[in-house]
């Protein structure tokens, strides 16, 4: 995938500077002119604006960025069902896509409905024309109530032209099996098979199979495949009926996330739980009087508002790979600390810490307001370090304290109940004292010896055993832990041992994205291995 060239199609005409080294949000012109990045779909319109192009155009304006249409089919829709198709000839798509195209510097085209062979063609030979960063395909061929929008003609052409083409094909169940002609999945091991089959036959260099509709899964699961590794990504099942055009949106949202320079698998994360969070904010909503409702794109404009007093739940799945800061380690790689947060969400940090020692109160203030943006729009908690202060003026998602910092009761009394505490626990005593006292979580260790931290008395493996078979809580190991030593901790097994918080492992390394990613696949795999795997 070629992504991260983002915009260079424009150089030798503008001055562009890269906002972020892999994470170009806005390009900026000699007359600082901003140039967002620029998703181009490729799908029909839907009366209801459920789905199609009016999902897709949503799902980019909600995620930042900017989004242009050529239209495929125009169809009449409403929550009961499809009552009428019109196609677009396929040289009047054609035409569009030349616009579009010849002009406005796309970054990323994401397809949704493609009806005939002709339109798929169409599209396949304008995109050998004009080259994009990414493609992104979305198969669709029924719609949620299932009415076919794709006959099995265009089938071959998908298989033949554009599969090939693609950075991400996002089938869902039916339309994989379709695309694999019609054998049966029906669970997650057929999704994986069905992932790499899809892969290695057709050519997408990574497919995600939408398992919405597996049978009897309380969570709704997704298989991402890379070519190398599966990934399991779990979200909770939201009861609702108003899910009509989360296929075109998650693919969007995908689409909209790689056009600021998102690395794949961040992406579809941060699609996925847009899309969980959209669900679950437009459950009650009535539009219509189908069996399909459309939802609420735009609900975090009105998150804030309607939730400013409900934060974010605790997952203790989200300890996993805890980022903890360091400004030393930022200002000798000379990174500020939004941008090494970034860096280890895009590789796959699920919770950070900002642990920050040596900064002035209001510099910490300021780096915690912009690293929270940066979190919130990845659906990543956010903890400060010590500073119950600074989480409270930023509200934060919670803090992190240790033994001699303030007591656990009295920063629950301050924060709330719904903040996220944890704390620093080196014993059995300590760690039941810790979930006395209202913690969420704690954090064990040193495990390793390690110089980010002076004078820490290590426990080793052995007394983190001690403390994780103590606690009632979960528990995130902390210390000299790095790739050549993270199995080991995880090799443990114990059913409370959620992951590991590491600092000089991705903060004091020249590539923090990589060295998340590593570390994220390391941990997984190493939980899946010891049947502790709790996604
Ligand atoms: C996840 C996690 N675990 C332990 C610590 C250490 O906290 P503390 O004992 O308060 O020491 P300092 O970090 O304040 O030096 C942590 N920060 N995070
Ligand atoms: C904050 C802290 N608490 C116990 S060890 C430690 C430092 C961990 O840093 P590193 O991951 O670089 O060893
Ligand atoms: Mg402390």
């Amino acid at each position: 995938m070629q992504v991260f060239m983002l915009g260079f199609q424009l150089s030798g005409v503008l001055n562009l500077k890269a906002v972020h080294e892999t994470n170009v949000y806005a390009v900026t012109t000699g007359c600082s002119k901003q140039r967002l990045p620029h998703v181009l779909t490729v799908a029909g319109s839907d009366s209801g604006a459920g789905a199609g192009i009016q999902a897709d155009l949503k799902a980019c304006a909600a995620r930042g960025v900017y989004c242009s249409t050529v239209v495929t089919a125009v169809t009449a829709q409403n929550t009961v069902g499809v009552q009428g198709v019109n196609i677009v000839p396929e040289r009047f798509v054609s035409e569009q896509l030349q616009s579009v195209l010849s002009d406005m510097n796309v970054d990323v085209v994401k397809t949704g409905m493609l009806p005939t062979v002709g339109i798929v063609k169409a599209l396949y030979d304008r995109l050998k024309q004009y080259p994009v960063q990414a493609l992104v395909v979305d198969p669709v061929m029924v719609s949620t109530s299932g009415d076919v929008l794709a006959g099995p003609s265009v089938l071959d052409t998908f298989r033949d032209q554009l599969l090939p083409m693609a950075d991400i094909a996002t089938p869902n169940l039916k339309e994989a099996s379709a695309l694999l002609g019609g054998i049966r999945l029906q669970t997650v091991s057929d999704m994986r098979s069905a992932a790499k089959s899809i892969h290695n036959n057709m050519g997408p260099r990574n497919v995600l199979i939408k398992g919405g509709d597996l049978p009897a899964s309380s969570d709704a699961v997704d298989i991402f495949f890379d070519g190398v590794e599966f990934y399991e990504l779990r979200s909770s099942r939201i009861q609702t009926r108003n899910s009509h055009g989360t296929g075109c949106t998650l693919a969007s949202c995908i689409a909209a996330e790689l056009a600021k320079g998102s690395q794949m698998l961040p992406a579809v994360r941060v699609a996925k739980h847009y899309v969980e969070t959209a669900l679950d904010y437009s459950k009650d909503i009535l539009i219509g009087n189908g069996l399909q409702g459309p939802f609420d794109h735009l609900c975090k404009l009105k998150r804030n508002i309607r939730n400013s007093s409900k934060p974010q739940r605790f997952d203790p799945d989200d300890l996993l790979l805890y980022a903890v800061t360091d400004s030393r380690m930022n200002n000798k790689w000379g990174r500020s600390i939004t941008d090494s947060v970034r860096a280890a969400i895009e590789g796959g940090a699920t919770i950070v810490q900002l642990r920050e020692k040596d900064i002035e109160t209001s510099n910490f203030l300021e780096a915690a307001k912009k690293s929270l943006e940066v979190c919130r729009s990845h659906g990543v908690p956010l903890l400060i370090n010590d500073r119950i202060d600074i989480a409270l003026a930023c509200d934060a998602d919670g803090v992190h304290v240790g033994q001699s910092d303030m007591p656990v009761h009295v920063a629950r009394s301050l924060l709330g109940p719904e903040k996220i505490i944890g704390v620093s626990c080196k014993t059995p005593e300590q760690a039941h004292q810790a979930w006395v006292n209202g913690a969420d979580y704690i954090g064990s260790g040193g495990v390793y010896s390690t110089n980010t931290k002076a004078n820490n008395i290590t426990i080793g493996l052995d007394g983190l055993k001690t403390v994780c078979l103590a606690s009632k809580l979960p528990v995130v190991a902390i210390g000299g832990i790095g790739p050549s030593n993270v199995r080991a901790v995880m090799e443990l097994g114990l059913e409370n041992l959620k992951g590991v918080a590491v600092v000089s492992a991705l903060f004091d390394r020249e590539c923090i994205a990589s060295e998340a990613q590593n570390l994220h696949t390391l941990v997984s795999e190493t939980m899946k291995a010891t049947s502790v795997f709790h996604d």
